[in-house]
C-alpha cells in the first residue's frame, strides 16, 4: 500500500487548534503527540486517492497539551487540541511555509477579533445563567409564587371567558335584545372576577409580579366603581345597553391577557398571543373608557333623584349635597387614568418589542 497525504483543514480559537481530515470511514486511527510539539497522524480511509493508509506530521508553532480529542465520521476525522496558552496564533505550523496538504477550514474561520466577541459572547452566556440559576436558589418560593399566579389567571380566565362566550351566543339568539339584560345574566361572575382582580393590585406590593402598583389600582379601582357604585346599587341602569359594551370590552381584553400571563408563568410565549395583549388595548381601553363615562353620565340624574349616597349638609347650606358632583369629579379623574394608563401600557408594548428585537440580533 501506497502511504499518502490527505487534505487536512484548520482553524483556531484563543484556546483550541481544531483540524479537519478529509477521509471517510477511517480506521486504525494512530494520532499522537511527539516529544518536539509534533502531531503525528495515521490512519486508513478512503481520501483524495481513494482506500490506502494516509499520514501527515505537523509541528506547531507553539506548545499544546498532549491531551488530543478526535472523532471519526463517515466523512472525516474532526481533531481538537487545546493550546497551552491561550493566545493567539500567527499560524499553524513552526515552520513559515504553509505545507501543500494544508488549508483554512471556512467553515470554522474566525480572525482574532471575531474570536474574541465570540469569546466575550460565551462569558456572558455563562454569567447570565449563573446569575439566572443564584436567583432561582435564592427563592425557594418561586415554584410556590408561580402556582399562585398560575392559578390565579386560569380561574380569571375562566371567568371572563363564560362572560364573553355568554354575551356573544345571547347577542347571536337575541340580537339587540340581549342588550338589556346582560347585568342579570352575567353580573355574578362579572362580580366574582372583579372581586378577585383586587389581589392584582396586592400582587406587585408582595413583589409576585413586576407591575406597577398605581397602574393596577387605577384600573381596578376604575372598573369597580361602575361595576358596584353604578350597575350595582342603581336598578335603573341595570337594564341598559351600556352594561353591555362595559361587560363586552372588558371581557375582550380579558381572554387574552390572563392566558397570556399564565404562559409566562410557565416560561412559554405565543407570538400572536403576546401581540394580542400588546396591542388590542389601544382601540379598547379608549372605547371602554368611553362606554364607561356613558354610563356614568347616565347615572347622574338617577343619584340626584335617589338622593342615593347623599352627603348630608348642615340645614343653612341645603338638605344635602348629591352624588353626582362626584361622579361629575370623577369623570374628570377617570379621563386622567386612561391617559396614565394609556402611556403606562404603550411604555409595556414597546419594551415588550424593544427587548425582543434586541434578544434576536
Ligand atoms: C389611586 C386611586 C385612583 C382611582 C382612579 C380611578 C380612575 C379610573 C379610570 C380608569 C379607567 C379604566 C378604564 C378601563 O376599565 C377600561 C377597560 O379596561 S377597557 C378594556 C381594555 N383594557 C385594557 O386593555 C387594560 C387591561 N389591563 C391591563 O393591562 C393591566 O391591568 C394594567 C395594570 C393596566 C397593565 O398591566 P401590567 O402593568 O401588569 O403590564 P404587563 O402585562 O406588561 O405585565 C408586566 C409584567 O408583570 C407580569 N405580570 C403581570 N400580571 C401578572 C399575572 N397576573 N400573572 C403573571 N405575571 C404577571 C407580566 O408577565 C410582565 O412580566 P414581564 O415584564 O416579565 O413580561
Amino acid at each position: 500500500m501506497q502511504i499518502l497525504t490527505p487534505h487536512v483543514y484548520w482553524a483556531q480559537r484563543h484556546g483550541e487548534i481544531y483540524l479537519r481530515v478529509e477521509l471517510s470511514d477511517a480506521k486504525n486511527l494512530d494520532i499522537r503527540l511527539q516529544e518536539n510539539n509534533t502531531l503525528q497522524f495515521r490512519a486508513q480511509g478512503h481520501g483524495a486517492k481513494g482506500d490506502n493508509e494516509y499520514k501527515f506530521n505537523l509541528e506547531f508553532l507553539e506548545p499544546v497539551r498532549p491531551e488530543i480529542e478526535h472523532k471519526s465520521t463517515q466523512r472525516q476525522v474532526d481533531i481538537k487540541i487545546k493550546k497551552q496558552e491561550e493566545r493567539w496564533w500567527d499560524r499553524l505550523t513552526l515552520q513559515e511555509k504553509k505545507p501543500l496538504f494544508l488549508a483554512p477550514d471556512f467553515d470554522r474561520w474566525l480572525d482574532e477579533s471575531d474570536a474574541e466577541m465570540e469569546l466575550q459572547a460565551k462569558e456572558e452566556e455563562k454569567i447570565s445563567k449563573i446569575s439566572v440559576e443564584s436567583r432561582v436558589r435564592k427563592d425557594p418560593y418561586l415554584g410556590l409564587k408561580k402556582g399562585y399566579l398560575f392559578m390565579y389567571n386560569l380561574v380569571q380566565f375562566l371567568g371572563f371567558s363564560w362572560i364573553f362566550v355568554n354575551m356573544t351566543v345571547r347577542l347571536f339568539i337575541l340580537g339587540q335584545d340581549s342588550f338589556y339584560d346582560t347585568f342579570h345574566t352575567t353580573a355574578d361572575m362579572m362580580y366574582f372576577c372583579q372581586m378577585m382582580a383586587v389581589l392584582e393590585v396586592i400582587n406587585p406590593l408582595l413583589g409576585l409580579v413586576k407591575t406597577g402598583f398605581f397602574p393596577a389600582m387605577i384600573q381596578v379601582t376604575g372598573r369597580n366603581v361602575i361595576l358596584f357604585v353604578i350597575f350595582g346599587s342603581l336598578e335603573e341602569m341595570q337594564n341598559k345597553p351600556v352594561v353591555f359594551f362595559v361587560f363586552y370590552l372588558w371581557s375582550t381584553i380579558e381572554i387574552f391577557r390572563y392566558p397570556f400571563y399564565m404562559l409566562a408563568c410557565i416560561g412559554t410565549d405565543w407570538k400572536l398571543l403576546t401581540w394580542l395583549r400588546y396591542s388590542l388595548w389601544i382601540p379598547l381601553y379608549p372605547l371602554g373608557v368611553v362606554a364607561e363615562a356613558v354610563a356614568v353620565i347616565q347615572s347622574l340624574p338617577i343619584f340626584d333623584e335617589t338622593r342615593l349616597f347623599s352627603l348630608p349638609l348642615p340645614a343653612v347650606l341645603g338638605h344635602s349635597l348629591s352624588f353626582s358632583y362626584t361622579l361629575q369629579l370623577y369623570l374628570v379623574i377617570m379621563f386622567l387614568g386612561l391617559f396614565i394608563n394609556f402611556r403606562h401600557l404603550y411604555k409595556q408594548r414597546r419594551r415588550r418589542y424593544r427587548s425582543r428585537k434586541r434578544k434576536v440580533h
